[in-house]
C-alpha cells in the first residue's frame, strides 16, 4: 500500500509523532502516530501482533493502545517507546515519496485520514509547569517592567525560573479562548476596574511532556534526564497583562495565565529531534553541579506566529524565532524541577517559556513585539483584509486566530510539529 507523503509534509517518515484522535467511524479517543496526511490506529496495529517481541509490553501492548490517553505508553520506559517507532519504521519503506506501508495481513483499516480526524489531549496532564528559560524574555519583559539596569533577577543566571501553571485549562490546537474577566489598573495610578482584559497577548513556547516518572524524593539526575521525557509539542501560555500586571507581587502568574493554555496535538519524541541538536548559548556563571548539562544539549526547531484578524483571508507571519535559543536545556528545567524531590507522572508537562529571539521580529510575545504596546505591529495588510485597509494592532482582538508553528529541517530530512491554534472569543460581558 503507498501513502503519499508531501515532501514538505511535518510528519513524514522520521517523525512519527505520538497523538489522540478520534474519527466518525469511531468516535472513542484512541492513540495513533502521524504520517503524512494519514494516522496509523496503534490500537488496531497491536491488535495485528505488530508489537509483539519486547518483554512484559507486548503483553500490554493492545490495552496500552486501547487507552483514551497516551499516559499509560507514556509511563514504560524509553525502550519501549523506541520499540514501537523501530516497529512501525519496519513496515515503512524508505523511498520518500510515496512512502510504502507493508501492512500486517488485515492491518489497512490501521490507515485514518487526519482530514476525517479529530484531535484531543494527548494524555491527560496532571500537573503543568512554566518555566522562564529565555534569556532575550526575561531581559525583554524584565527591562519593560524594571529598567535596563536591573531587567535580570540575580537569581536567574543560576536557576531555571518558573512558577506552578494550571493543568485543568489546557486545551488542544482548535478550541477557542474566551477573553477573561478580571482586575485591572487602566491607567497608571488609578485604582483596579473589573472587566474583559484589554492587554491579551500570545506566548510562542515549547512545552515537555514527562514520560517516566520518578518517586517522591528521588530527584532525576540530569544524565539520565532525557530517559524520562517523552517528547514535545508546541505550547501557547495565552496571558492577560493587565490582570497579570496588577495580580503578579508577590506571588506570580495566577489568573492572568490560567483561564488557557493550547498545545499542538502531536507529542514529537526526542528520539525524532536527536537529528536536529545544537550546542546551548554559553552558561555564564557555570551552573552548579546538579545542573551541569552536555554542551549539546539545545534543538534547532524553527519557530512562528502568526495572525489572522477577523477580517482577514489569511495568517500574517509576525514574529519568526527558534528553540536553539533557550538558555536553559530541558534537562536541567527537570533536573531542577525534582532536586528538591518533587515526583513527576506520566503525562506532567513544563512548558519551556516563552521563547524569543535575540531580534525583535522573534520576539515570542506581543508584550515585547508591541513593546508594551507602544509600537502598533501589521497583523493584516489591505490585500488580504475585507476592510481595504492595513490593519494594526497592540494586542489581541476578539475574533483574531493565532498560530503557532514549528519545524526542524536538517540533510533533507524535515521534522515538524504541525501547528497551535485558537481564536480569541468575547468576554462574558
Ligand atoms: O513577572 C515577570 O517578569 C514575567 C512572568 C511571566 O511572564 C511568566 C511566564 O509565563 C514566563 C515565560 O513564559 O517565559
Ligand atoms: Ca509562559
Ligand atoms: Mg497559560
Amino acid at each position: 500500500m503507498l501513502v503519499d507523503v508531501p515532501k514538505d509534509s511535518d510528519f513524514s517518515i522520521h517523525n512519527l509523532p505520538f497523538g489522540v484522535f478520534s474519527d466518525s467511524k469511531n468516535n472513542n479517543p484512541r492513540p495513533g502516530v502521524a504520517i503524512g496526511e494519514k494516522i496509523l490506529d496503534l490500537g488496531i496495529l497491536a491488535r495485528h501482533g505488530l508489537f509483539e517481541g519486547c518483554g512484559d509490553f507486548s503483553a500490554d501492548a493492545k490495552s496500552t493502545f486501547e487507552q483514551p490517553t497516551l499516559n499509560k505508553f507514556m509511563s514504560y520506559s524509553r525502550k519501549e517507546w523506541r520499540f514501537v517507532r523501530q516497529q512501525l519504521t519496519s513496515f515503512i519503506s524508505n523511498d520518500q515519496h510515496p512512502v510504502r506501508l507493508d501492512m500486517p495481513q488485515g492491518g489497512l483499516e490501521a490507515l485514518v485520514n487526519q482530514k476525517d480526524s479529530k484531535m484531543h489531549l494527548p494524555c491527560t496532564i496532571g500537573d503543568y509547569t512554566d518555566f522562564y528559560a529565555s534569556k532575550e524574555h526575561a531581559t525583554n519583559v524584565g527591562t519593560m517592567f524594571r529598567g535596563k539596569d536591573n531587567a535580570l533577577n540575580p537569581n536567574w543566571t543560576h536557576l531555571p525560573i518558573g512558577y506552578h501553571g494550571r493543568a485543568s485549562s489546557i486545551v488542544v490546537s482548535g478550541t477557542p479562548i474566551k477573553r477573561p474577566l478580571g482586575q485591572r489598573v487602566l491607567t497608571p495610578g488609578s485604582p483596579p476596574m473589573f472587566g474583559p482584559s484589554t492587554k491579551l497577548d500570545i506566548e510562542l513556547e515549547m512545552a515537555f511532556i514527562v514520560g517516566k516518572g520518578n518517586d517522591l524524593g528521588s530527584p532525576i539526575d540530569i544524565s539520565v534526564a532525557e530517559d524520562y521525557i517523552f517528547g514535545l509539542v508546541l505550547m501557547n501560555d495565552w496571558s492577560a497583562r493587565d490582570i497579570q500586571a496588577w495580580e503578579y507581587v508577590p506571588l506570580g502568574p495566577f489568573l492572568g495565565k490560567n483561564f488557557g493554555t493550547s498545545i499542538s496535538p502531536w507529542v514529537v519524541t526526542l528520539d525524532a529531534l536527536e537529528p536536529f541538536k545544537v550546542d546551548l548559548p554559553t552558561q555564564d556563571p557555570i551552573p552548579m553541579l546538579y545542573l551541569a548539562d552536555d554542551k549539546k544539549s539545545g534543538y534547532d526547531i524553527n519557530l512562528s506566529v502568526s495572525i489572522k484578524p477577523q477580517n482577514s483571508s489569511c495568517f500574517r507571519t509576525i514574529s519568526n524565532s527558534n528553540l536553539k535559543y533557550l538558555y536553559w536545556s530541558l534537562k536541567q528545567q527537570l533536573a531542577h524541577h525534582t532536586i528538591g524531590g518533587c515526583n513527576m507522572r506520566p503525562g506532567d508537562m513544563c512548558g519551556t517559556g516563552t521563547i524569543s529571539a535575540p531580534t525583535e521580529t522573534g520576539f515570542g510575545s506581543l508584550l515585547e513585539l508591541t513593546w508594551n504596546g507602544k509600537n502598533k505591529i501589521l497583523v493584516a495588510d489591505a490585500k488580504s483584509s475585507s476592510d481595504s485597509q492595513d490593519h494594526y494592532g497592540y494586542f489581541l482582538e476578539d475574533f483574531d486566530t493565532v498560530k503557532l508553528e514549528g519545524y526542524c529541517e536538517a540533510n533533507g530530512i524535515r521534522v515538524g510539529f504541525g501547528s497551535c491554534v485558537g481564536q480569541i472569543l468575547p468576554s462574558l460581558i
